[in-house]
């Protein structure tokens, strides 16, 4: 595809996404100048260390709190690590803090159970400052526990006697903010009593692009379709108004004024985030957007943190272990994620790596492939700091924010522009430095190259390694595939005695 055809490519099909607001106009802004924050936000987010808001924040926070008011919803690409989490928690909780009722009033839905988890932290870093309550729903509990954590159940008062056929408490909800990932939302809004989206007012949908590509239970038009009939059912014509005693209904009304035109108002507002936002008008239609604006950095659709280094590093197929070690230890023992294209690889990659004598630095596995709680420990020891290097599949590659990681290095080679940006994001976070390393095969190089022409600051130098790091490695690393080859021949014949006993019990049950 030539240049041309590339630009062609780039330039937006929706209109309101040609005009966007350009995010690299905007400055820092220190807490102390940023109009209308409320005082307690600002003490949580200095106990958070932060004392300005980045670029996107004050981009959104202008189209939230300031002059904007939330009139239009809002369609973010920034890039990684650029704070797109607080961009859009600190105006919603700004929101919710005058609410003296507690219902469930913002959703933020995310794909991945880690990345609801880190989002969680943020919104309780602030939250709670203004009287707010986070929930959670991942899975990562019992069913039950989850509903015990989102649900509040009345006591009936000491003495006083029902019929529990006359009576039935009110549920309600124990959260103002639910963060949920697609699957265990569907299970409440399916199963479990008292929960309700009925007094929705804020829909986040983090790494949309991502959550657009699947189905997840078709969670999105399931929640459009029941904040949409509760808007309907608020609206004057549909409803009476009739005050009822267990009961707070958010009466939404219908309103021409400022762009509401025809829609419900308040209505359910949406903000959509992305560092690869698509800009594919038939996906971006399943949001159901209203005057959407578009927020973007930058000419390009991709971009690359400001202060990431690129590095291509050129290797013999056979010896990218070997290469990969010299340049481990060339990087001292700093943090740091090796991505592979593969669960399969992952595991065999770590495995190899582990077979290495005397590395000065611990590894551990990170993938799909291992069960929830296995990722979970490994991520905590991670950024703890008890393991330097992370082998991990793309499992890893969208929003993990873990402190430290200087270096990022791609053992494959990504096939697409998209998951560079997202593997070479968890270094370069919140402004601070960091690599990216790429080892490259000959034959590679040049799709390589044309997959970087897609990004801005797309610089990227060559990496050579000294061969005082590789001839000392060869010897070894003849061990360490023979070590290999015993490892994989045990785990082999482990998985078929597993496979063998679970064939005999099924036959018999
Ligand atoms: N105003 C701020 N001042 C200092 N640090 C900040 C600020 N806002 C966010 N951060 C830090 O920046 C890091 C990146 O933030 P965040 O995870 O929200 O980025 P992101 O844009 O969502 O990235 P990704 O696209 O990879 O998900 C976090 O460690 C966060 O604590």
């Amino acid at each position: 595809m030539g240049a041309e055809e590339d630009k062609q490519k780039s330039i937006p099909v929706l209109p309101w996404m040609r005009s966007p607001i350009d995010v690299s106009s905007f400055d820092e802004c220190p807490l102390t100048l940023l109009p209308c924050l409320d005082p307690r936000l600002k003490v949580a987010l200095e106990n958070m260390e932060i004392s300005s808001l980045f670029p996107v924040q004050l981009a959104v926070w202008q189209e939230t709190i300031g002059p904007g008011s939330f009139e239009r919803d809002l369609c973010i690409n920034s890039p990684t690590g650029s704070g797109k989490t607080l961009a859009y928690a600190l105006p919603i909780v700004q929101m919710l803090s005058t609410r003296s009722v507690k219902c469930l009033r913002a959703l933020v839905v995310l794909p991945t159970r880690d990345l609801a988890l880190q989002v969680k932290e943020v919104f309780s870093a602030i939250a709670p400052a203004v009287g707010l309550s986070v929930g959670l729903a991942v899975g990562q509990s019992s069913i039950a526990d989850e509903i015990s954590e989102l649900i509040n159940r009345p006591k009936l008062q000491l003495g006083v006697s029902f019929d529990p056929e006359d009576f039935l408490p009110e549920l309600q909800s124990s959260v103002d903010i639910l963060v949920a990932t697609p699957g265990r939302l569907m299970d409440h809004i399916n199963n479990t009593k008292g929960f309700t989206l009925e007094h929705l007012c804020y829909l986040v949908v983090d790494e949309t692009d991502r959550l657009l590509r699947e189905a997840y239970q078709s969670w999105l038009p399931t929640v459009l379709q029941i904040t949409r009939a509760n808007d309907e059912s608020f609206l004057p014509c549909a409803h009476t108004f009739l005050p009822s005693p267990f009961s707070l209904k958010t009466i939404r009304r219908s309103g021409l004024e400022r762009g509401f035109k025809g829609k419900p108002y308040p209505r359910l507002v949406k903000m959509v985030l992305s560092a690869t936002l698509t800009q594919d008008p038939s996906k971006l239609a399943q949001l159901d957007l209203h005057h959407p604006l578009f927020l973007t950095t930058g000419q390009k659709r991709y971009q690359l943190p400001v202060k990431l280094q690129s590095y291509k590093l050129f290797c013999e197929s056979k010896y990218k272990p070997l290469y990969l070690v010299a340049l481990l230890q060339s990087l001292g023992e700093e943090k740091c994620i090796v991505f592979t294209s593969s669960v399969e690889s992952t595991h065999r990659l770590c495995t190899l790596l582990n077979s290495f004598d005397n590395l000065p630095f611990k590894i551990k596995e990170y993938s799909g492939l291992q069960r929830q709680s296995v990722r979970s420990k490994t991520l905590k020891a991670f950024r703890k700091g008890d393991i330097q290097v992370l082998v991990s599949s793309d499992a890893m590659t969208r929003g993990m924010d873990v402190e430290g990681v200087r270096n990022v290095i791609n053992y494959d080679m990504p096939a697409y522009i998209k998951t560079y940006i997202h593997r070479a994001g968890r270094t370069a976070r919140a402004g601070q430095t960091g690599c990216c390393f790429t080892l490259l095969r000959e034959d590679e190089v040049k799709r390589f190259n044309k997959l970087l022409r897609k990004a801005e600051n797309n610089s990227c130098s060559k990496y050579s390694l000294p061969s005082s790091y590789i001839e000392p490695l060869h010897s070894v690393y003849e061990s360490a595939l023979e070590k290999l080859k015993e490892t994989v021949e045990m785990e082999t014949s482990r998985k078929r005695k597993i496979g063998f006993k679970s064939s005999l019990s099924g036959e018999r049950k």
